[in-house]
């Protein structure tokens, strides 16, 4: 095979198996055999090895890097990863109301989301190429995990366009990885981990991208740090925006009028988060209206036009 066809064969590789792959792990529904994914996967490796000139950075075959790192260098997020102020009764979300209308008009409507129990991460784009990958850090400098970051199959390593953006997410490991990982260290005489968050923090944390591979981590991609860019007007449309581009977003998410929805909302899943594949602490809840949002404002260190409703700890059993 010529260079010219090699090359055409290398793209229509990398546009098959990054579909195949978004259908796998982003919508759960894949249209070929896993078979078919690893045969096309094992074309690829074998044209890069004849054509190494052809292996890029975005290839389906560098999800796993090679080298193991000394430590994590820092980086600057574009902007603050701020945290979410907390309530822990239905009289804290009525206040949070309360105050939202006061700064923002009485016409106001909330997006609510499951509150995933996790490792806040943001993921930096540029003309649609996966190239950053931190941990929140202290909200302004966070480490960079980008290795590892790639290991998550659903993570897009390229986007649908070519656009240059920074989104946040929260990566996570679903309760049955963490079961059969702690099942695997009690086997090795390991210490098991609490939870599947410290499970999580503890795999990002593998300076090996091999070693964060074999944990079976996943996220849910929740904002657009740079949302101002994008022309979006609304939350609930922006994160439609991420679903367009390839991201995996949560679908339990519901946009509700008034905060008695809200509150609805919050007393549904306080009973339904057992069914849940992964864990949860909380439900969030925003202002829809990016307007109103501006309007809002933030404080030091948290939006006034968001808050997470906190589920009251479980009892451990004993
Ligand atoms: N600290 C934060 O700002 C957030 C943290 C989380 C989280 N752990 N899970 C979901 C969301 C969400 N859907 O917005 C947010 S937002």
């Amino acid at each position: 095979m010529d260079l010219q066809l090699a090359e055409k064969r290398v793209k229509d590789l990398h546009n098959l198996l990054n579909q195949y792959n978004y259908e796998y792990h982003v919508l759960d529904q894949p249209s070929v055999p896993d078979a078919e994914y690893d045969r096309l996967m094992r074309d690829l490796i074998e044209l890069e090895g004849q054509f190494p000139e052809l292996k890029t950075e975005d290839s389906p075959t560098q999800r796993v890097g090679g080298e193991i790192l000394d430590m994590f260098e820092k980086v600057e997020h574009q902007s603050q990863m701020l945290s979410l102020g907390n309530a822990f009764s239905e009289q804290d979300l009525r206040d949070f109301d309360r105050r939202v209308r006061q700064g923002a008009g009485e016409n106001v409507s909330y997006v609510c989301e499951l509150k995933i129990d996790g490792l806040a991460v943001s993921l930096r784009y540029e003309d649609g190429l996966f190239t950053l990958g931190a941990t929140r850090g202290d909200g302004s400098i966070g480490e960079n995990i980008t290795a590892n970051l790639k290991t998550i199959r659903s993570i897009p390593l390229r986007l649908k366009e070519s656009v240059t953006m920074e989104v946040r997410g929260e990566a996570f490991m679903p309760r049955r990885s963490f079961e059969k990982l702690n099942k695997a260290k009690e086997e090795n005489g390991e210490e098991p981990f609490a939870n599947p968050r410290n499970a999580a923090a503890g795999s990002l944390r593998q300076l090996d991208p091999r070693l964060a591979a074999k944990r079976n981590l996943d996220i849910f991609v929740y904002g657009i740090a740079n949302v101002g860019d994008t022309g979006v007007v609304s939350h609930s449309e922006g994160l439609d925006y991420l679903d367009s581009l390839g991201f995996k977003t949560n679908k339990e998410r519901k946009r509700c009028e008034s905060i008695e929805k809200v509150i609805e909302y919050v007393q549904g899943w306080t009973d339904k988060r057992p069914n849940l594949s992964y864990d949860i602490d909380g439900i969030v809840i925003k202002v829809d209206s990016l307007e109103s949002q501006e309007q809002l404002g933030t404080t030091a260190k948290s939006p006034r036009w968001a808050i997470a409703y906190k589920f009251p700890a479980e009892e451990v059993v004993t």
